[in-house]
């Protein structure tokens, strides 16, 4: 086992022996229960009409999934499916196909320019995105740069407030109300992670709920949890996650899909836009006893734990899909920058094993900053009267 992969395991374990204090700060519960996928995937000629059949009076949405109502059927069918594929029987010499994430984000940013291009035509402005920044943390200001770099890109304007990390908590709500007050400004973005002593909680709440384009307001998040209801902004991680999958021709629904964290940036909203597509969803988290176990039994796995190399090549199902969404940090002194960017996933090792993985960098990340962009396109239309609700992708 590699020393970065050893250490990983070594911090989950110790995570288990110290409950009172996760140095993973996961919180939610586990789901995904035996029994229930019983009914989840019929026989498929009679699913296929089945869905017509409810498609025909339910609207469909394609970021947020299609909206088909929960119907049990009687466990029997499940004998007519074929048995999973075993994970026995590796074949290490296969090669997955690397999910180019740079060339999704391309595609959406080359959208995007266009629409921005008539939104300036029709009203004379453009969408505006300002972005908070407190501290120098090196992996924070290399994501602002990005983020500011793929606004220009696209014809938005930025605006950046760059606050000393030893500030209070007043001055950062200050520069939120500040944005919030500003015409120009369609989406606010407080870049996480905060300084410690700093409330995230009391500093996020103060953003208004139309320029809530990171989607962590509590009623974005219960909106995205009501299959009823349409959230006005979905996380933007999420969305690149459901965006490289739709892209890539995977099927979610009955899929049996493992989240790997539960924070709000990333793990929850996931697990909640795959649960609208109709997926069989675990999130495992710093207290899952089994995590290697339960990613094996799965179709597509999604890493957000932010611990590298945790995810072995041992830990996959042959044939799995795998969306690493992990950025962490390496002290690599010959980078310009003074550190390198690897996921979650032990690349190397499930490159052999997965049928498609995204890379780390050139996946997950530029497909989440394009999102970014569509979220502060869509605020601006909603504020110019130009939609009545948010676009899809
Ligand atoms: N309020 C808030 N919203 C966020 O969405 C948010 C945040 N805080 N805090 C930190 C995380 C992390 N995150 C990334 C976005 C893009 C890349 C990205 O573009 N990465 C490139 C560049 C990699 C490189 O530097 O070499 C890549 O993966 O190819 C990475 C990480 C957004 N986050």
């Amino acid at each position: 086992m590699g020393g970065a992969a050893a250490a990983a395991v070594a911090l989950l374990a110790a995570t288990r022996r110290r409950p009172a204090a996760p140095p993973l700060a996961f919180l939610l519960p586990r789901v995904a229960r035996a029994g229930l996928h019983e009914a989840a995937a019929p026989a498929a000629e009679e699913e296929k009409g089945r869905t017509r059949r409810r498609r025909r009076r339910s609207s469909s949405s394609r970021l947020l999934g299609p909206d088909i109502p929960d119907t049990w059927d009687p466990p029997l069918r499940a004998a007519a499916r074929p048995p999973p594929p075993s994970g026995a029987g590796v074949d290490y010499e296969s090669t997955a196909t690397i999910i180019d994430g740079k060339s999704v984000a391309e595609d959406i940013r080359f959208q995007i320019a266009e629409e921005v291009r008539q939104m300036k035509n029709a009203v004379g402005h453009a969408p505006g995105l300002a972005v908070v920044l407190v501290g120098d943390r090196r992996d924070s200001e290399s994501y602002v740069r990005y983020k500011i770099k793929g606004c220009e890109e696209v014809g938005i304007k930025s605006l950046l407030a760059e606050l000393p990390g030893n500030c209070t908590e007043d001055v950062v709500v200050d520069s939120v109300s500040r944005f919030n007050e500003d015409p120009s400004v369609h989406g606010i973005l407080v870049q996480l992670p905060l300084p410690q002593h700093m409330d995230e909680e009391r500093i996020l709440s103060a953003i208004s709920l139309e320029k809530d384009v990171d989607g962590f307001h509590p009623l974005n998040v219960g909106n995205l949890a009501l299959r009823s209801r349409k959230p006005l902004f979905v996380p933007c991680a999420a969305k690149a996650c459901l965006e490289l999958l739709l892209q890539s021709g995977i099927e979610l629904m009955g899929k049996h899909v493992t989240v790997i964290g539960r924070s709000k940036v990333v793990g929850l909203p996931t697990s909640l836009l795959l649960q609208r597509h109709h997926a069989t969803v675990s999130i495992i988290h710093a207290f899952t006893t089994n995590p290697e176990e339960i990613t094996r039994q799965s179709d597509i796995v999604i890493s957000a734990a932010g611990v590298a190399n945790l995810v072995r090549g041992s830990w996959l199902k042959k044939g799995a899909v795998v969306i690493d969404v992990g950025t962490n940090p390496i002290e690599d002194p010959t980078s310009d920058y003074g550190y390198r960017l690897t996921g979650d996933v032990c690349f190397e090792e499930a490159v052999k094993v997965a049928s498609a993985i995204t890379p780390v960098p050139g996946g997950v990340g530029p497909v989440t900053i394009a999102m970014l962009l569509a979220n502060t396109l869509d605020s601006a239309k909603l504020a110019y009267g130009l939609a009545t609700e948010s676009h899809e992708l």
